[in-house]
């Protein structure tokens, strides 16, 4: 049972406002006026909605495609992708567990070397498949990545996910990759998980494609109906939008063990969705459950599934939504529901949730690092920072570093003596990954954000066919382009070297 308490009215005034515009009918109805006038970034973008029921059609395509891999001797799946081209694989990956005689699915989105270097020997190149995924075909980590590939793979062990016409869909098929699928261009990258971006390496790892988006599909009914008691997305989206009103916009996720990583897809959709024009959800994924003292009163928790440590925190008068979990078997409806809620959330608070008009400038300031040369940049210690965080602040760790690495758990550390110290929101995002997630909201979302970037050295470097530059320089050049953005919006974000950060829970 939701326990809405302190924002009970604010979610109230997002339900009638909803209503009164009849929302939910309209976004159904694709009308793109519910969020703007404009229909740019708005019509061409709501074909999530349906996608699910389009899919089933391509169901048997994507079973024979998946078990031509496990009779060719396949064993192991590479993602190449990033952000909304990337989580939700990463969600399957981590979920399910593999499929005896199937591929094993892995995602790569970091352009840290040691990670780079390490994937071509454990992915013995005779017995990989590599998926290159890309709404846009020009990310350059994917095609970074995607030159790596096949210098040691045959082009028909690569896939191209993909819009039609892209420069990559035209390299599937002149350079003879062994599949390209042409995603529905409608769909954005953070919408994408039920479309072929989710379904292709699902198929691949041999997973139940049906299953899936029968899930979706079963859910679908309910989250047309106007009804708030009847559409648990559309309650859902009120109670964000609700929780941003009232000043409660750290949106703690608190997730059903089985399916954690869901928290990671569910970040980028609210982050990059709504984290603009000085407003937005501050999505905190995989933060540590604590006592009610810990937190500030910006909070509101989501819980999917059942947890220990949610009453206290109720009962201390933070407000609670929670969401039942259907484990593995359920993705395709918690998908569904999310992606209504956001988009009802995005027309609550009067954005787009479509669109992400911050996120060009941190990749056009990498590119001036890249043509200019990086510069030496001096950390900041971390006590200068950490004295000008105040109450409604979150503070964001930006760690650029191997994801596998263990300080990736000692992060996870120094967070938690961060939250629990300054009673603030913290987040983790590894870097580049989150520049594609969160980093939308870093720039254009509400202005109380702290960062702390931390860059690991590089002992080695994998070079990109192609490119001046190899994974390392560009994994310095990413980290300086954002920072440099970051201060441009007169934000508070420094280097901070990761000795000192770790130091914080000594
Ligand atoms: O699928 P693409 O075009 O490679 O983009 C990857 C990701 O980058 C972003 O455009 C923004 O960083 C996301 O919205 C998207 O999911």
């Amino acid at each position: 049972m939701d326990q809405l308490g302190p924002i009970a009215d604010a979610v109230g005034a997002a339900l009638d406002d909803l209503a009164g515009r009849d929302a939910v009918a309209r976004m159904w109805a694709r009308d793109h006026t519910l969020w703007q006038d404009d229909p740019t970034e708005v019509a061409d973008r709501l074909g999530w909605l349906e996608v699910a029921g389009a899919m089933a059609t391509q169901a048997e395509r994507l079973a024979v495609f998946g078990d031509a891999l496990a009779a060719d001797g396949i064993r192991h799946v590479v993602v190449m992708g990033m952000g909304g081209s990337s989580l939700f694989p990463e969600v399957l990956a981590r979920s399910f567990a593999p499929v005896p005689g199937r591929p094993v699915l892995r995602v790569v989105d970091t352009t840290d070397p040691a990670l780079v270097a390490r994937l071509s020997h454990e992915c013995p190149p005779a017995e990989t498949l590599a998926i290159a995924s890309s709404k846009s075909g020009t990310t350059v980590e994917t095609l970074s990545h995607l030159a790596v590939a096949l210098q040691d793979v045959p082009p028909d062990q690569v896939v191209a996910v993909t819009d039609p016409g892209t420069s990559l869909a035209e390299r599937a098929t002149a350079e003879g990759f062994r599949a390209l699928f042409e995603n529905p261009p409608d769909i954005g990258g953070r919408y994408s998980a039920l479309s072929y971006f989710g379904l292709v390496p699902a198929a691949a790892a041999g997973l139940d494609v049906d299953a899936l988006l029968a899930s979706a599909g079963a859910a679908a009914p309910a989250l047309a109906d106007p009804d708030p008691a009847a559409n648990p997305g559309l309650r859902l989206g009120a109670a964000l939008a609700g929780a941003v009103r009232a000043g409660r916009d750290k949106v703690t996720l608190v997730v059903d063990g089985e399916i954690e990583t869901i928290g990671l897809w569910l970040e980028q959709l609210l982050a990059e969705s709504t984290g603009k024009h000085g407003t937005g959800v501050v999505p905190v994924a995989g933060e540590r459950l604590g006592p009610p003292e810990v937190y500030g009163d910006d909070r509101l928790f989501v819980a999917i599934g059942e947890h220990h440590g949610l009453e206290p925190l109720a009962a201390a008068g933070h407000p609670l939504v929670q969401l039942p979990s259907g484990g593995t078997a359920g993705l395709g409806e918690l998908v569904l529901t999310w992606e209504v809620a956001t988009a009802l959330c995005g027309a609550a608070l009067g954005i787009n949730p479509f669109d992400q008009p911050n996120v060009a400038e941190a990749k056009a300031a990498t590119n001036e690092v890249l043509e200019q040369g990086g510069s030496e940049i001096a950390p900041t210690p971390l006590a200068d920072v950490l004295d000008q965080v105040g109450p409604g602040d979150y503070v964001a760790i930006q760690a650029y570093v191997d994801p596998e690495d263990g300080v990736v758990d000692a992060l996870e550390d120094a967070r938690t003596e961060i939250r629990d110290r300054f009673r603030v929101a913290t987040t983790l995002g590894l870097g580049p990954r989150f520049l594609h997630s969160t980093g939308q909201l870093h720039k254009g979302g509400p202005p109380s954000g702290v960062f702390l970037q931390v860059v690991g050295d590089d002992p080695v470097d994998v070079a990109i066919p192609d490119r001046p530059f190899g994974f390392s320089t560009l994994k310095h050049a990413q980290a300086e382009g954002d920072l440099r953005t970051l201060r441009a919006h007169g934000l508070r974000a420094a280097r901070i070297a990761l000795s000192d950060l770790l130091e914080v829970t000594r």
